[in-house]
């Protein structure tokens, strides 16, 4: 039950790059109550506290280590605790947290709608992680193939500091990096996919603001029967059918997709890329990586633990 009569919200780290679109998002909203603290007190702890007991979700856009510490001054409140949605990494794959993609199976949806503290989930995982999973689950890809994921994100993606990095003139125009082979998305890829060998994630920033393509190669041969590339995009449609942000479309012949055409939506677009005489396939994810890839998702989220809907959300106050 809302602790006042419209559900109240603070996002603690509303001045980052991730909180200042939810922001965006959530202003002028008649079923959401936005609290803040004044700039001077938004990393004081006792501050932070006396808003959290105030307040029904606290939505969490802090570098992991200070997601954990809000988590933890959270949980101190007992039963004045508010709920948590964690735009960060620290929680993605903690089992006291329900992961927050609606779209990952039939009772994904009630169970962010059910729970006390929603991880939401990285921007490349999102794109991985559609792509994936409904094949997995179709019996298609077997669970130990040696998957692939490339991506390239807009510069939005490093958050403040990258930001200034790149519109400083300080970056180069494309990178590749995590090549440690130890990103940070690679446990929530890994354990949402139920992939039972990690995967190689090769992921990279290039000189565009927001945007970004979730890539994976497949040899059609490994695969269980050796689906056309057609079966593939079958079983995606057929697990999508009827969710409100994800397009399973055709390649219409395309052989080539840029990756800023879904900024400031919340859509994400998946397609199969396919050669049958060649035996091979290039899944791809198309989305706007502080959209479905972050705040989008985020408001997606609240809206399900708050039981608004986002039609709703539309109708600005007067
Ligand atoms: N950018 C993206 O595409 C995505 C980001 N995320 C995640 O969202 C989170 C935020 O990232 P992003 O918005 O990009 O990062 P930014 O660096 O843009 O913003 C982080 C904000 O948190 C503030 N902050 C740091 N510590 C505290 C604290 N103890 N109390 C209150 N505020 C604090 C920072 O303040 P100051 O400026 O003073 O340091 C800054 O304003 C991260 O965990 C990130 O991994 C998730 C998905 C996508
Ligand atoms: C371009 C860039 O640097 N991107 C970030 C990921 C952004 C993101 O989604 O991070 P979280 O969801 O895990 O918070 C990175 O690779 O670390």
């Amino acid at each position: 039950m809302a602790k006042g009569s419209i559900p109240s919200v603070f996002i603690d780290g509303e001045a980052g790059t991730t909180g200042l679109q939810i922001v965006e998002r959530l202003q002028g909203r008649r079923d959401v109550q936005l609290r803040s603290l004044p700039p001077e007190q938004r990393k004081d702890p006792e501050a932070k506290r006396a808003l959290f007991s105030e307040v029904d979700v606290v939505i969490l856009c802090l570098p992991d280590a200070a997601a954990k510490e809000a988590a933890a001054l959270a949980a101190g409140l007992g039963s004045q605790a508010p709920r948590l949605l964690d735009a960060s990494t620290a929680h993605r794959v903690n089992p006291d947290w329900i992961y927050g993609v609606p779209e990952l199976a039939s009772d994904q949806p009630a169970k962010i709608a059910a729970a006390a503290r929603v991880a939401n989930p990285g921007c490349y995982p999102t794109g991985g992680i559609l792509l994936l999973r409904p094949l997995v689950d179709a019996g298609l890809l077997p669970k130990d193939y040696p998957v692939t994921v490339n991506a390239v994100s807009g510069y939005s993606g490093g958050g403040k500091a990258m930001i200034a990095d790149f519109e400083g003139g300080g970056a180069p125009s494309f990178e590749l990096y995590g090549l440690g082979l130890e990103h940070k998305h690679l446990a929530e890829l890994q354990h949402y996919t139920g992939l039972t060998r990690r995967p190689i994630f090769v992921p990279s920033v290039a000189d565009f603001r927001q945007g970004m393509l979730v890539s994976v190669p497949l040899h059609l041969d490994l695969l269980n029967g050796s689906p056309a590339p057609e079966a593939l995009e079958a079983a995606l449609a057929e697990h999508y059918a009827g969710a409100e942000y994800v397009r399973v479309l055709p390649t219409a012949g395309e052989a080539k997709i840029e990756p800023e055409a879904l900024n400031d939506t919340n859509l994400i677009e998946l397609r199969v890329y396919g050669n049958a005489a060649r035996g091979q396939a290039v899944l791809v994810a198309r989305l706007d990586n502080l959209g479905k890839g972050a705040s989008g998702a985020a408001v997606q989220n609240l809206e399900l633990m708050l039981g608004l809907t986002a039609a709703q959300g539309l109708e600005k106050a007067a």
